[in-house]
């Protein structure tokens, strides 16, 4: 099912990828400790001439962790190498990777918790020792070659910090873990994306937006570009708030930015009558993939209490049956417990 929040990347946002990502510090809203940092470790490695240390970013898709990248990389006036740990499938692919960098420049790889362990192990040296060990060969007549590597920064972003192994992740000498956004900063990017879109919003209608957006930019955008769809065919030259109230409405976002499949979990864990359910369970009611309700769904939800983890299961919470507009288990409502 296509949901309009979903946070994968969708085929038309590439075309605005381009012009709305944010290329410097002052575009980028929001996630003020983690720049404040960056902003001192960046200044630090350039007054020693040295190649910043290996970052890794963690935190739900679309909230900035790519972007960030970037704008480490123009910060610090290197290259940038993009890929994603799924397309390293040989050895020979990471090496061909790290052999074409060079000095201070940033290799980021998205998904690192995908790295296949065979990779990670090659990874390992270069990491450390900016040296790369690749065995040629196999059985006794098997060699190493060991090939010196410039000194080089790798940014590693991941949705799942808890799948990476402890040497991967202790090679990393910053941590940084994405928050997400509260409205006011989300009104923000949709107030700077529509002026670069050259189509004004309301600045009521960008916090309807903004309130709308589960936190997360990648979703604002979305929005914010269907809304000014619904505009630009009602003739309107800016976007208002009456206007993106009702593409909202027609889009399937309800006012705190849950969608069909949200509402769906919430129903379900509802109806499971404060007993916990298993991932798997809720995958097969949903019939959707148990990472996307991990890494996509769950997040959001949690980190505004309506639903919790717990060692047996996921759970709703009082604040969950409250939307619902049910008494909850406090006030009886499902004696039977
Ligand atoms: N702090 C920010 N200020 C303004 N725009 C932002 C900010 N963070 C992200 N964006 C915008 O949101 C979109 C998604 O950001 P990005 O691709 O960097 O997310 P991500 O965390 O790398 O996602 P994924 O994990 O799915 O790769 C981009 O188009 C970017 O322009």
């Amino acid at each position: 099912m296509e949901r309009m929040v979903e946070i994968e990347r969708f085929d038309d946002e590439a075309s605005y990828e381009v012009t709305l990502r944010p290329s410097s510090w002052d575009e980028y809203i929001g996630q003020e400790k983690i720049k404040k940092n960056l902003k001192v470790f960046i200044e630090a490695s350039k007054r020693r001439e040295e190649a910043l240390d290996h970052i890794l970013f963690f935190g739900p898709p679309g909230l900035g962790k790519t972007t960030l990248a970037n704008i480490i990389a123009a910060e610090m006036h290197t290259n940038i190498k993009t890929t994603a740990a799924p397309m390293i499938e040989k050895a020979g692919d990471l090496a061909a990777l790290l052999t074409n960098i060079e000095e201070g420049d940033i290799l980021f790889i998205d998904e690192i918790h995908r790295m296949s362990p065979a990779i990670e192990e090659i990874l390992y040296p270069a990491m450390e020792d900016f040296r790369l060990d690749i065995i040629i060969g196999s059985g006794p007549a098997a060699q190493t070659v060991k090939i010196d590597l410039p000194r080089f920064t790798l940014i590693g972003a991941t949705t799942r910090a808890g799948m990476l192994s402890n040497p991967l992740r202790e090679r990393f000498g910053m941590h940084f873990r994405m928050q997400f956004y509260t409205s006011e900063e989300l009104a923000q990017i949709v107030l700077q994306a529509s002026h670069k879109l050259e189509k004004p919003s309301q600045k009521e209608a960008s916090h309807e937006i903004a309130r709308r957006s589960r936190g997360t930019p990648r979703i604002a955008l979305r929005l914010l570009k269907r809304v000014r769809d619904f505009s630009e065919v009602a003739n309107e030259s800016e976007v208002t708030l009456e206007r993106a109230k009702y593409a909202l409405d027609e889009l399937g976002v309800n006012n705190l930015g849950f969608d069909e499949q949200d509402i769906q979990l919430l129903e379900l864990l509802v109806s499971a009558k404060n007993k916990p359910m298993g991932l798997s369970t809720i995958g097969a009611a949903l019939s959707e993939d148990e990472g996307t309700i991990e890494d996509v769904l769950e997040p959001y939800l949690i980190a505004n209490g309506y639903i919790e983890r717990t060692a047996r299961g996921r759970i709703a919470t009082p604040k969950c049956y409250e939307h619902f507009k049910l008494g909850g288990i406090d006030q009886g409502l499902f004696d039977d417990q």
